[in-house]
């Protein structure tokens, strides 16, 4: 359950009165995600056609201080007619508006729903979107350090220490080792821009093999263009028992590489920055588990299943670009 905040009606009216976008006509409360507060907000519309929107609430993790990056990359890329969601600008041209002590951002709503089994045309197709995506943000004038970079996941690991990842499960501080060393791979001579760093099939809306919406740039940041495409190969390519599908893998580097081929640097270092990419979910997925209590509602999300990619990465090596 994803709405930590209650506003009620009269609240929600004025804060949308506070834009050009109609009279509020409804606003249902959205269960998916877990970081912030979302509702689907419907309105009388500008033309008094009806629209609706996203409205979020901004909860943990997200520093205030991002969010110009974070709705201004939003606004950059949907300019350049990629697809994803504008920021809706208040009357005095803001991106966003304190509620609360917490900052909210209307947000266009994009339609297509995010698949859970993709095939390999919409691994192509979301391949494509995300070189297009790099190439469109090339002159987006605004950066942002990563804060999930391959050092930081492993002070992460060494944060949670040994013992208290074996208590998630005995296989996991064998992964200690794994994070020194992909904390040691220099990605800063690869190619940059804007990347979204955790596209996952949940972050992405889509309509039959066309891909409506990337959402949830929350980890976006200034990265190597590679270390993007090789998270979102190791968030797509997999079944549900972590087994890998070729099929899927190759579909997504050729959708990825018909717009913008990978230069030898980065065809030469995918095999290893895709291990530090699964490390990046287990090193996430450990600390999260710790910090949740045992009685919380939300479900966790299990490290091991990126430890398990983790290998599969290790016994691929190059053949990471094999088609079967
Ligand atoms: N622009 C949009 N258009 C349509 N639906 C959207 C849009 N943005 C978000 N949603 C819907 O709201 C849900 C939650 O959004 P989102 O994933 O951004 O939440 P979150 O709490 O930030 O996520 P997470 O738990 O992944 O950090 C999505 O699964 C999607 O159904
Ligand atoms: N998409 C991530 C959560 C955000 O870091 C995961 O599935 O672990």
């Amino acid at each position: 359950m994803a709405v930590y905040t209650h506003l009620g009606a009269e609240e929600l009216s004025a804060l949308i009165s506070q834009y050009d976008v109609g009279a509020l006509v409804s606003a249902k409360g959205i269960a998916e995600g877990v970081s912030n507060s979302n509702w689907l907000i419907e309105t009388t519309g500008p033309e008094g056609t009806g629209a609706r929107y996203i409205l979020t609430m901004y909860e943990r993790r997200i520093e205030l201080s991002d969010l110009p990056y974070f709705l201004g990359l939003l606004d950059h890329l949907s300019e350049k007619g990629c697809p994803v969601p504008r920021t809706i600008h208040d009357r005095d041209g803001s991106a966003y508006r304190m509620k609360r002590g917490k900052a909210v951002a209307l947000i266009e709503f994009l339609p297509g729903v995010s698949p859970t089994q993709p095939s390999p045309e919409q691994a192509g197709a979301v391949g494509r979107v995300l070189a297009d995506m790099h190439l469109a943000s090339r002159d987006f004038a605004r950066s942002r350090t990563n804060t999930m970079s391959f050092p930081d996941n492993l002070v992460l690991l060494e944060r949670c220490g040994a013992d208290r990842l074996a208590r998630i499960d005995p296989g996991l501080p064998s992964m200690l080792g794994p994070a020194r060393a992909a904390a040691e791979l220099d990605l800063s001579r690869l190619p940059h821009a804007s990347i979204h760093a955790d596209l996952f099939p949940d972050n992405v809306l889509m309509l039959g093999e066309q891909v409506t919406g990337l959402i949830d740039f929350y980890f976006a940041c200034t990265g190597s263009m590679a270390l993007d495409l090789a998270t979102t190969h190791a968030a797509w390519c997999f079944d549900r028992e972590n087994r890998y599908r070729a099929d899927l893998g190759a579909a997504l580097i050729a959708g990825y590489e018909s717009v913008r081929p990978l230069g030898a640097q980065e065809r030469e270092l995918l095999p290893e920055i895709a291990k530090g990419a699964a490390l990046r979910f287990v090193a996430s997925r450990a600390e999260d588990w710790l910090d949740t209590p045992d009685d919380a509602l939300v479900t966790r999300k299990d490290p091991m299943q990126f430890v398990a990619r983790w290998h599969v990465y290790d016994d691929l090596g190059e053949k990471l670009f094999d088609r079967t």
